[in-house]
């Protein structure tokens, strides 16, 4: 499908409490601007989805968002307002006029009055309601007037989301079939994203860009869109649920462009045609307006139906070849002017023709489909490589690093050790001089005092030698004859004891 994905149900469960499976492992993606459609038999968990989308209802598992955001989330009052809500028969408020019911939403958050008015009146016009209608209440309005009303009072404050709970169900078919026509118009304009219920097919398939069919028990058949859902319906309950008439359905989606065009006789006069071959009667403009009757000179016998190649289906164009009394659908252009003639059987053969290039185009799409997963799958398998590479290389330069850092601290102590190896031999060589210096003093203290053994004691000089005597005097001094200096640990040569 085309456009954004806005919302997204992945594996959801309801359960009611009294055990009722409503839903159950529903994943289904609702995107944007388009027309979804749920149907399927009545209590097959239709509305309960629908209301788990503004949080009526709340999941029992799994979970919703909205455009990658969990509807969790969000405040349900704001999400409300984000989304309009269309029920059957409109859901009006029956003593409130017409307008009044278009406002409620816009006057509920606070839009001034004259901009609310304004919205009313466009709304009303928007959806084919006369502006007389406005102060009308709801049982003065037909069923199909009250749906529209319904439908102009949920778009009242521009919701991004259309929530549509069977709005068509209350009304007859033929009304039923305008407001279809009415409503596609509409959508064509406002573009929203619209989720609707309803049990119809028909309604479905005429209305839906997508449509997801349930089955009992809450359980998603097919999703698809109609085309697809007609071609190919996975199961008999979607092939019964889609219709025993589906392969002629299915021709509303395929375009009448394609056929071979053929000519036919044409005159102006009905009079003037004869022989066995159809005649086309046409106006001046080359418009047809009916086949010569042949057994019947003059008489013209009616022209069916036409179809535009350029915008019609093959649906139309065998309408056409059906109805024609001469078994020839009659192709016009836009201008109303005669363009060619096809036959019904030419119709189905070039159906056929196409169904098998569907069919090609399907298997061909499915091998592409394949292929490309198949290339998704070696991408990711390379990017794995490729990370593991890029790891594995990470770890060779932290190791490296690590390796420069542990030859960068071994130099270094290497270095250190150098350094303590030279400061420890220059402080060797100090301390061998130190020794030396040592040495060299004691053997010239030796030496000295050698020497001044050897030497007669100094004489001293006159005053100092009085003095002496005189104390020697007063003082009488002990002297004793010096001592071997080899047994005396004092090792002096004279001692000198005081009394
Ligand atoms: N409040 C509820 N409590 C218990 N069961 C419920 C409740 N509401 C709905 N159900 C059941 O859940 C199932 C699904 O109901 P739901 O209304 O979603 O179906 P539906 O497809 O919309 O039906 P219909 O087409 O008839 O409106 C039904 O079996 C119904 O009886």
């Amino acid at each position: 499908m085309d456009g954004d994905v806005v919302i997204e149900f992945e594996s959801v469960t309801k359960r009611y409490r009294d055990g009722t499976t409503a839903v159950q492992d529903l994943s289904l993606t609702i995107p944007s601007d388009k027309i979804t459609v749920i149907v399927g038999p009545s209590g097959c968990g239709k509305t309960t989805t629908l209301r788990m989308i503004n949080r009526m209802l709340e999941p029992t598992s799994g979970s919703i968002s909205w455009d990658g955001a969990p509807l969790k989330s969000k405040r349900k009052t704001q999400l409300r307002r984000q989304m309009g809500y269309v029920i059957q028969s409109g859901g009006l408020f029956p003593h409130r006029t017409v307008i009044e019911n278009i406002q409620t939403v816009p006057t509920l958050i606070g839009w001034d009055k004259t901009k609310n008015r304004n919205r009313a009146y466009e709304l009303l016009e928007m959806v084919g309601l006369e502006r007389k209608l406005a102060q009308r209440y709801p049982s003065q309005l037909s069923g199909g007037q009250q749906q529209r009303v319904g439908v102009a009072r949920a778009l009242a404050a521009d919701p991004i989301v259309m929530l549509m709970d069977e709005p068509f169900s209350a009304v007859d078919p033929v009304v039923r079939a305008d407001l279809h026509e009415q409503f596609l118009q509409l959508q064509k304009k406002i573009g929203k994203t619209i989720v609707m219920i309803t049990h119809d097919i028909d309604e479905a398939i005429k209305l839906g860009d997508q449509i997801a069919i349930m089955r009992k028990g809450g359980v998603l058949a097919q999703v698809g869109s109609p085309q697809q859902l007609l071609e190919e319906p996975v199961d008999d309950f979607v092939a019964g649920f889609v219709g025993k008439d589906r392969g002629y359905r299915g021709l509303s989606f395929v375009a009448a462009s394609g056929l071979p065009l053929e000519n036919v006789q044409l005159t102006r006069d009905p009079a003037a045609a004869h022989g066995d071959q159809p005649v086309l009667v046409v106006d001046e403009d080359a418009t047809p307006l009916g086949w010569a009757d042949l057994t019947r000179p003059g008489q013209t016998q009616m022209l069916g139906s036409t179809f535009l190649p350029e915008t019609d289906t093959m649906r139309v164009a065998l309408d056409s070849a059906l109805n024609s009394p001469v078994g020839l659908a009659v192709a016009v252009a836009a201008n109303g002017r005669f363009a060619g003639v096809v036959t019904a059987s030419q119709i189905l053969d070039q159906v056929r023709y196409l169904k098998a290039s569907v069919a090609d185009a399907i298997s061909a799409r499915a091998e592409a489909d394949a292929a490309r997963r198949e290339a998704e799958a070696a991408r990711q398998e390379a990017e794995g490589v490729r990370n593991e590479a890029s790891r594995i290389a990470a770890e060779a330069d932290a190791e490296a690093d690590e390796a420069a850092r542990v030859e960068e601290a071994v130099r270094a102590a290497d270095e250190a050790d150098a350094k303590a190896a030279a400061a420890e031999q220059a402080a060797a060589q100090k301390e061998a001089v130190a020794d030396q210096v040592e040495q060299q003093q004691a053997e010239q203290e030796h030496a000295e005092q050698q020497q001044a053994e050897q030497q007669p004691e100094p004489e001293r000089p006159e005053q100092e030698q009085e003095q002496q005597e005189q104390a020697e005097q007063e003082q009488p001094t002990e002297i004793r004859p010096r001592r071997d200096v080899a047994g005396d640990d004092q090792g002096d040569a004279t001692q000198i004891r005081q009394p």
